[in-house]
């Protein structure tokens, strides 16, 4: 199923204004995430660092706990911004939490800082649209923990 226009331009607009939060004072990497819900619900998040380094979460996971942690839990798309102009993918633990509760073709937006409404439809190096299980192949999920003999 694929996303409606206007969502995709919330969603990654969203991810964009959601970098104001960051709390980045080491790295100064502001990054903005925004989860859409099957139910059509935002949810937002930002890099949240720490004086001891590598208590860091990043945007993604803080999307990804804030709608866990109010009972939501299936999704349909994640946006994703940082201020660099090429877009930036989620890192190897973000992948990995987002594989939990998402779907291998659920879609990724990575947009880069100069993106706007008008880029919707853009590839890179304005966005770069890319699905779970391309950025995660081969991966390990919640099914393959059934599979014990
Ligand atoms: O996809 C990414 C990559 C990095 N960061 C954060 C972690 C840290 O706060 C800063 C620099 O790595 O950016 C994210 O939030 N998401
Ligand atoms: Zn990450």
């Amino acid at each position: 199923m694929s996303i409606p226009v206007d969502i995709k331009i919330k969603l990654i607009q969203a991810a964009l204004d959601a970098r104001d939060a960051a709390y980045c004072p080491y790295s100064k990497f502001r990054v903005g995430a925004a989860l859409l819900s099957a139910d059509g619900q935002i949810i937002k998040g930002c890099n949240v660092e720490n004086a001891s380094y590598g208590g860091a979460i990043c945007a993604e996971r803080t999307a990804m706990v804030k709608a866990v942690s109010d009972g939501i839990k299936s999704f349909t798309a994640l946006a994703v911004a940082t201020d660099v102009e090429a877009p930036i993918s989620p890192c190897g633990i973000c992948r990995q939490f987002i594989r939990e509760f998402c779907k291998p073709s659920m879609p990724i937006y990575m947009a880069s800082a100069k993106w706007t409404p008008k880029d919707v439809n853009a590839t890179e190096p304005l966005l770069l649209e890319q699905t779970v299980g391309q950025i995660l192949p081969h991966s390990f999920g919640p099914e393959d923990l059934e599979k014990v003999a």
